[in-house]
């Protein structure tokens, strides 16, 4: 009988003492954390537990702004974020909100993010916990999500990877890739479909591209990594999640089983691969021309070379930066071609220009790294397609240590940042009263577009966390719409629906038909 009452009291005991852990860091912590922005001046909508302002944001109805193609317009952050345009409308620029039970500072001034960031460094900031629990299976430990001195590790041994003439040894094999799609889509406009669903169609080979750059795709078992990654991707992202809800992840148990399951495969799969690449330099001594010419290649013979231990990636950090560099490069690269073959197809004009300028620069010599690096108007294109539609539509930091804004406010220690871009970059206060139109000489004097805020304009990020794949990005986005602009014109398809969102990167919901026509 004693036995019972001592069982039963310990199993009270234990019980109790778990409720108050799950309370404490699901209810007390996050208050606290709030509390102490609201001190600092901060307001925002009222949250309720256990999902914040989560409700609230699936509900928000989408201003339908934008959707008949004769009247197409720019003007998408009411679109894209509903619930964010109305908030700014009733506490301003500045404001807190909740994920679940995690409050979130958002940022849409350029010049309080500039106030806040200007001292510091990027080692110094952190990555949303919440957001690195979620996306662990797609980014693991890589560049991405990683640290203090870790990261500074990863960015000094990842940046010589993207070196120019890094670069260049890739952009046979982009002009290669990017053509076998352009012969389909001679055959189909040959067998009277002219109508290509273009952003499925770049999607997969910005993805092709993107998996033979980062693990190269001829060895053994690229192809199906280069599938399983993208399953994982719809997987996670597919249906409604509850990130930041205390237990959301079993709210979505299946889905959030089958990510993990994924990611495990995938991570073998990566590792046989890095295993078979090692044996093979080990056995043919310094890398050959195949290691060099992808990011896999070049760390491993980078870390071949000097060998110095500290510095080099461990095996495991090299699979999570090859999953890192294929989900942070394929979609955002591959939707800012989209959107762009989007505008050029409303703005014929543009179409010719950029096309005399590839007749004038390249004429009919070779499209590469060196020829395509100087074509001007495609670069202001490029940065006006990503000031419209910012593929990476918004930026999170976590604060590691107080920062102190002004005199009488401060940034607690482990806040949540979400600094939402599309919001920037569509301000008429610092664009103008032309900021929804598209205007890609806004960018011809000035890498700002004219902004009025040096802050304003961050499709690549900001500060020491700048996307380290960002010329990457360009010489693949350059060789792919000159190869796209010297074999096609194109027009926008009446099936077009101009629904912009955000699946993680922005992009266009129902797709991108275009009717196509060879020159
Ligand atoms: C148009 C194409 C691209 C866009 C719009 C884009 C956008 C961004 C943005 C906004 C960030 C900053 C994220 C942050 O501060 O939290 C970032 C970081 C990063 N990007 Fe890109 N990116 C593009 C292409 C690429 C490519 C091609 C790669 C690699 C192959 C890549 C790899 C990365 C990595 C590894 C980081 C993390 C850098 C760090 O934290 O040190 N990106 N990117």
């Amino acid at each position: 009988m004693e036995n019972l009452e001592a069982l039963t009291f310990a199993m009270v005991a234990c019980f109790s003492f778990l409720l108050w852990r799950v309370l404490y860091s699901c209810w007390v912590l996050p208050i606290r954390a709030y509390r102490k922005l609201a001190i600092n001046g901060f307001s925002g909508p009222p949250p309720s537990f256990p999902f914040g302002n989560i409700a609230e944001m699936k509900k928000t109805k989408i201003i339908e702004s934008c959707s008949s193609s004769s009247t197409l317009s720019n003007d998408i952050h009411s679109r894209v974020f509903p619930y964010f345009a109305q908030w700014q409308k009733a506490y301003g620029k500045v404001f807190m909100y909740w994920l679940g039970a995690e409050p979130f500072l958002y940022i849409a001034d350029p010049e309080f993010l500039k106030k806040i960031s200007s001292g510091v460094m990027g080692k110094s900031w952190g990555k949303p916990n919440v957001f690195k629990n979620d996306r662990k299976p797609m980014f693991g430990d890589g560049l991405v999500m990683v640290e203090g001195d870790d990261w500074v590790r990863h960015r000094h041994v990842i940046t010589p990877a993207f070196s120019p003439s890094n670069l260049k040894a890739m952009s046979s094999m982009m002009v290669e890739t990017t053509r076998s799609m352009l012969d389909r889509w001679t055959d189909l406009i040959t067998n009277g479909k002219p109508e290509i669903e273009i952003e499925r169609e770049i999607i997969s080979t910005a993805g092709e591209i993107i998996a033979k750059t980062s693990f190269g795709m001829s060895f053994k078992n690229g192809r199906t990594v280069f599938k399983k990654l993208r399953e994982m991707q719809e997987t996670l992202f597919k249906t409604n999640r509850y990130v930041g809800v205390p237990f959301g992840k079993y709210m979505c148990l299946g889905q959030n089983l089958e990510a993990e399951r994924l990611g495990k495969e995938i991570d073998a799969l990566l590792l046989s691969i890095i295993v078979d690449r090692k044996r093979s330099m080990a056995e043919n001594g310094a890398a050959g021309d195949q290691e060099q010419q992808n990011l896999l290649g070049v760390l491993l013979a980078d870390r071949h070379v000097d060998g110095q231990k500290g510095r080099a990636l461990s095996t495991s950090e090299l699979v999570d930066e090859c999953k890192t560099f294929f989900f942070g490069g394929h979609e955002t690269t591959a939707l800012a071609i989209s959107w762009s073959l989007l505008l050029l197809a409303v703005h014929p004009m543009w179409q010719d220009e950029l096309r005399e300028e590839i007749k004038q620069v390249i004429g009919d010599g070779e499209i590469d790294a060196t020829t395509v690096a100087r074509l001007k108007k495609m670069e202001w294109v490029m940065n006006e397609v990503l000031r419209l539609y910012p593929t990476a539509p918004n930026v999170q930091r976590q604060v590691r240590g107080d920062i102190r804004v002004d005199q009488d406010s401060v940034i607690p220690d482990g806040t949540n940042i979400w600094i939402d871009v599309v919001a920037m970059h569509h301000d008429r206060e610092f664009w103008g009263e032309d900021v929804n139109e598209f205007k890609p000489e806004r960018f011809k004097d000035d890498l700002h577009g004219g902004c009025l805020s040096k802050m304003g304009y961050l499709p690549f990020g900001f500060g020491g966390r700048m996307c380290v794949g960002r010329n990457l990005s360009r010489m693949e986005y350059k060789i792919v719409l000159s190869l796209i602009l010297t074999r096609f014109s194109f027009s926008l398809s009446p099936n077009y629906t101009h629904l912009p969102s955000v699946m993680l990167s922005l992009r266009p919901k129902e797709g991108l038909p275009l009717i196509m026509k060879t020159l």
